[in-house]
């Protein structure tokens, strides 16, 4: 059985983060492990929200999970700081680990602000020439070209070319909805290609972007080819939006498996 670890968030309501990472991990059938950076606990009542995890304690979690199991795909979700940013990513270039899917998370689907303004300039510099693919949505594509990206197919395909001069070996930019469909750009330096799935009208996405990288590093572990593994995941996280659960008020949680159903 493949091996795979996720270094992200806690997100204690269970939609995305680790929670979303290791019930993703569960249904496509591969073994999950975590490195915890932060603690997201939003709450309206108590005001209470993110509480952020030291260094040792994530060194600790790292070497655990790598050293007593062993690691086959790592993916990377809510790092937060630039200190966190920079120790993860010196752990990263001493384990030699052929799947690495960096998804550059910045905002929560709340609003939570889930990577500090300082950290992007570590995060561009250290973490993403390491990744196989990095996994951004138009706005974190946004910040990281420092421009704006009209919501078109032609300003989508050039910002995925522009982000890929950061140094990933592959793009996937989440487009959002044009003309009706949730549209995805792959690029990886030598061809372009758009993933469509029709666009669901809902707002329980939240752990959309967490599931559907999750489903890719879990494929990729299994040595799934790149472009099949998206295809699967993009069929995965739509059948968990489709199936969206709203326990509360506000944005529901994806149905992390609901493919197993369809
Ligand atoms: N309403 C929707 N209908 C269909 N697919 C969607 C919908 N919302 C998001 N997706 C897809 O889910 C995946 C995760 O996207 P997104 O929600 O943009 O990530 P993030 O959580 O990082 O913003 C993408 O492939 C996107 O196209
Ligand atoms: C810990 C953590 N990581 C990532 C996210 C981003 O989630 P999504 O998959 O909805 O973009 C959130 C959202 O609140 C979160 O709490």
């Amino acid at each position: 059985m493949k091996r795979v670890l996720t270094i992200a968030g806690a997100a204690a309501q269970g939609s995305a983060g680790i929670q979303a990472d290791l019930k993703t991990f569960q249904e496509r059938d591969v073994y999950g492990m975590s490195v915890i950076t932060a603690t997201v606990a939003n709450n309206s009542r108590t005001n209470q929200g993110i509480f952020i995890r030291d260094i040792e304690e994530i060194e600790a979690q790292f070497y655990a999970a790598t050293e007593m199991v062993g690691v086959d795909a790592i993916k990377t979700g809510m790092l937060f700081s630039t200190k966190i940013i920079e120790r993860v990513s010196s752990l990263l270039k001493e384990l030699p680990v052929p799947n690495k899917v960096i998804d550059p998370v910045m905002i929560g689907k709340m609003g939570s602000q889930l990577l500090a303004d300082d950290a992007i300039e570590v995060l561009k510099k250290q973490l993403i020439p390491q990744a196989t693919v990095i996994t951004p949505n138009r706005l974190e594509a946004e910040k990281l070209l420092g421009r704006e990206i009209p919501s078109d197919l032609h300003a989508l395909r050039e910002a995925a070319k522009e982000l890929y001069e950061l140094k990933p070996q592959a793009v996937l930019l989440k487009g959002g909805n044009i003309d009706g469909q949730a549209v995805d750009i792959y690029y990886d330096g030598q061809t372009v290609e758009v993933f469509r799935m029709p666009l669901i009208d809902t707002i329980h996405t939240s752990g959309a972007g967490c599931t559907y990288a999750a489903c890719l590093t879990a494929e990729l572990a299994k040595n799934v080819p790149m472009k099949q593994a998206i295809q699967t995941s993009k069929q995965f996280v739509h059948a968990a939006i489709e199936h969206a659960l709203s326990f509360g008020t506000g944005i529901g949680s994806v149905r992390h498996g609901a493919a197993r159903q369809e």
